[in-house]
């Protein structure tokens, strides 16, 4: 099936007419006056290219790897809760467009398919998004199903000690249906046999995570470790002395608003890393230019949510592979205007600086 949608601003703005009203305040919603969410977007308009001419740009190539993993073009998808919020197949849908794109999809710890699941639709194309739960007994079992189970990397999500303020989701709460089971968020507490919205999440979440902890989770498997939600080098810094991978990020700006972008903490966190450690960005990515400028200034990758959970809404599986494809061709044609030829080609002086 070809889908109409030109480009990804074209695929939300569909996505919005579709989607209920608390699954839209959901996703598209970030936290207080959502300064983040926009400025995430903004970042990518206000960087100019360098682009150069007269290069042999018949044949180009986006493939790349991440932490060994062969990848077509360097786009995931990040996690994001409740895909069955808008699509029965849920993350199994999302996960089957990524691996048959040569993408790879993060699955969040709080989705409607169990991680066993979207192993088998995806065998060896996708990561294991961790929160850590105030017990770590469950947190320990669910890092031991992931390994068993082939995830490539576990992503340990480091900027949500608390769900931020989304005054959209306040105002009109996600209700998730009774009986609905979550495979992967663990065995309830008593009194909260009811899913009923965000805040039971919330209160799994353990605001005392600190470095000790990402010690421990070292220790507690071989897979490589990714800390998600980085903005500084002082952390990418402590992240690598942990062995840690780094993917920077704001949350979509969804935690603390008026925090940095992934965008502009990139460089002073690529300078720190000085290529010791893998790093990876999310936030506000719409346009194959988008991909280009976060690889120029470091990024080994870069993961889409909420667009993928557009294409999710629109068609199912077709329509994650409708934005994967889109991000994909895009990427293609910028780097050859761009008189590069491969991502090995791809760096600072890429970015105009005045
Ligand atoms: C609806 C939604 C759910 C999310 N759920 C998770 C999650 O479960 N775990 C996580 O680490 N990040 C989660 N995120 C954050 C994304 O992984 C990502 O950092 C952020 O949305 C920025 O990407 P985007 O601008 O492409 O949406 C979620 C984001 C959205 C929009
Ligand atoms: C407690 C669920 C959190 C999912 C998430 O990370 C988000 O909505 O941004």
């Amino acid at each position: 099936m070809a889908l109409p949608y030109l480009n990804l601003r074209e695929m939300e703005e569909a996505a919005a007419a579709v989607l209920s009203p608390a699954a839209l305040a959901y996703y598209v919603g970030g936290a207080n006056d959502e300064v983040t969410v926009r400025a995430n977007r903004d970042g990518y308009a206000a960087l100019k290219l360098r682009p150069r001419m007269l290069v042999d740009v018949s044949q180009v190539d986006v493939s790349t790897t991440v932490l060994g993993m062969p990848l077509a073009f360097p786009v995931g998808i990040a996690p994001c809760a409740l895909h069955g919020l808008v699509h029965p197949d849920a993350e199994v849908a999302t996960a089957r467009a990524a691996a048959g794109m040569g993408s790879l999809m993060t699955l969040s710890t709080m989705s409607h398919r169990s991680l066993e699941d979207v192993a088998h639709a995806a065998p060896g194309q996708w990561w294991f998004q961790l929160y850590v739960y105030r017990d770590r007994e469950v947190s320990r079992a669910l890092i031991q199903r992931a390994e068993a189970a082939g995830a490539g990397a576990l992503v340990v999500t480091v900027d949500t000690p608390y769900l931020g303020r989304r005054e959209a989701i306040i105002r009109t709460p996600v209700h998730i249906a009774p009986g609905t089971v979550l495979p992967n968020v663990g065995p309830r507490r008593a009194g909260s046999e009811h899913l009923d919205d965000l805040s039971y999440f919330d209160s799994l979440l353990d605001p005392g995570l600190s470095w000790s902890d990402v010690a421990w989770l070292r220790a507690q498997t071989e897979l490589p470790i990714v800390l998600k939600g980085l903005l500084t080098a002082e952390d990418a810094d402590l992240a690598m002395q942990h062995g840690c991978h780094v993917w920077v990020s704001n949350h979509g700006g969804r935690q603390l608003d008026t925090a940095v972008t992934a965008l502009d903490a990139l460089p002073e966190i690529a300078d720190a890393v000085a290529g010791r450690a893998e790093i990876y960005l999310d936030g506000g990515v719409m346009r194959g230019t988008d991909v280009l400028k976060a690889l120029a200034l470091g990024a080994n990758a870069v993961f889409v949510a909420r667009p993928a959970l557009y294409g999710l809404a629109l068609a199912g599986e077709t329509g994650v592979r409708h934005t994967l494809a889109l991000l994909r061709e895009e990427l293609c044609l910028a780097l050859a205007l761009c008189g590069r030829v491969r991502i090995s080609d791809l760096g600072p002086d890429l970015i105009f600086r005045r």
